[in-house]
Formats: structure tokens, sequence, C-alpha cells
């Protein structure tokens, strides 16, 4: 596998990779002087020749920058999931996208492409997560939540069951959703109220 990315986030992938045995081959990383990450090598900038049928993972936890990423990148995209995940048969996931450390995915959800279930994230059944969300740690979904594109839900949030959370939302840590939100908000708080209409 090759990571793009040598930040905090691509430590707990790299962590997710090895724990799997599987081989990290290569790490890209366009920000200059990063030499080493996990105890590996930082290869510096991306580079479509080599090795250049190899998976590739973005670990880089900001959505919009992983999707700006994702559109130069012209490696095929891998799938990471940690061992200690439980995922239901029935779930459906989309290239590019990680599954870390002791997250639980329940049956039918589709879970889309480049998105991150962090650590400990709970996805109840019929869940629906567009491409490009990040799920921080500790985030729970009820059922039959519908996620918009490019949203993060902060660590620790609550959202109750059947409710559509808007494209570019963010919703600040520790929050507990008990309404729909539209796109383009920020909210916070229990229950969370919108804060700013921020894109
Ligand atoms: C592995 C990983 O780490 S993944 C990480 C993924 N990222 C996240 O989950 C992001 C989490 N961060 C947050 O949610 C932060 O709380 C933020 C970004 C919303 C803070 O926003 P800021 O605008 O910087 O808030 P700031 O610190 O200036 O506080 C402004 C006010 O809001 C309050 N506030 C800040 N965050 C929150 C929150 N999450 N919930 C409720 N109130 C909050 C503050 O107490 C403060 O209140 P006051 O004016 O009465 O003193």
């Amino acid at each position: 596998m090759i990571i793009y990315g040598s930040g905090g986030h691509a430590k707990v992938i790299i962590s997710c990779i090895v724990a799997n045995r599987d081989k990290v081959d290569l790490i890209f990383d366009d920000i200059p002087g990063r030499k080493e990450i996990y105890g590996m090598t930082v290869s510096g900038f991306y580079n479509s020749d080599i090795l250049p049928d190899q998976k590739l993972i973005i670990a880089i936890g900001d959505n919009s920058v992983r999707r700006k990423i994702s559109n130069q990148v012209k490696h095929p995209f891998g799938i990471t999931i940690h061992p200690s995940c439980i995922i239901d048969k029935t779930v459906k996931l989309g290239e590019g996208t990680v599954v870390l450390h002791n997250a639980v995915i329940q049956a039918d959800a589709i879970i889309g492409r480049h998105v991150i279930i962090n650590t400990s994230v709970s996805v109840d059944h019929d869940c629906v997560i567009s491409d490009f969300v990040h799920l921080a740690p500790g985030v729970i979904l009820s059922g039959n939540v519908y996620v918009g594109e490019n949203t993060l839900v902060g660590v620790g949030s609550i959202i109750a069951p059947g409710l559509t959370i808007g494209k570019n939302c963010f919703i600040a840590a520790g929050s507990v959703v008990t309404k729909d939100i539209p796109d383009g908000t920020m909210v916070r708080g229990n229950p969370a109220k919108i804060i700013s209409y921020h894109l």
C-alpha cells in the first residue's frame, strides 16, 4: 500500500495496515521536511510513475484536501479496515475509505469514497455516508442517517435516527444532533444549534 500524507492521521492508518499484516511500500508527502513517520521514510512529493499499479490511500484528515488530492492521484485507491472492526457483510465501502480501530458498521450501511470512519465510530443500519466525509473518533450515528459530501462530524457527536446532515457541514465536537442540518452549516451543542453558515 502507498500512503499519501505523513501527519497524525497517517500514523493511525499505518497502524491499521500493519495490524492487517499488509505492507506500507511508500509514503508521499508534499510538505517539505517530513523525513520519517512511524519509523518509515517519507519519500517526498507525489510521483505517479513510482509503483503505478500499487494501491494508495490518502491519509489526510481534512476533507477538502483529501478531495483535491484524489483528483490528482493516478494510482488505484485502496481500502483499509482495522481487524478490531465489526462490519456487517451487507455493508458497501467505497474506494480510498478507511475504517479505523474498533469501529462498528451495521447492516445495509453504504459508505462512500475516501471516507474516514475513525476510532470507535458506530454507524448503524441503513446509514448513507457520502464521499469525503470524516466521522471523527467516538461518533455515534443511529439508524437511517444520511451524511452529505465533505461533512465533518466532530469527535463524540451523536446523531438521532433518520436525520439528514447536509454536505459541507461542520458538526462540532460533542454535539447531539436532533434535527436535519442544512448544507454548509456549522452546528454545536446539545441539542445542536446552527452557529454559522460557513460555506
Ligand atoms: C483523531 C482526531 O483528532 S479527529 C479530529 C476531528 N475534528 C473535530 O472533531 C473538530 C473538533 N473541534 C471542535 O469541535 C471545536 O470545538 C471547534 C472547532 C468547534 C471550536 O470552535 P471555535 O470557534 O474555535 O471555538 P472557541 O474555542 O473560540 O470557543 C467559542 C465558544 O464556543 C464554545 N465551544 C467551542 N467548542 C464547542 C463545542 N464543541 N461544543 C459547544 N461549545 C463549544 C466555547 O466554550 C466558547 O464559548 P464561550 O464564548 O461561552 O466561552
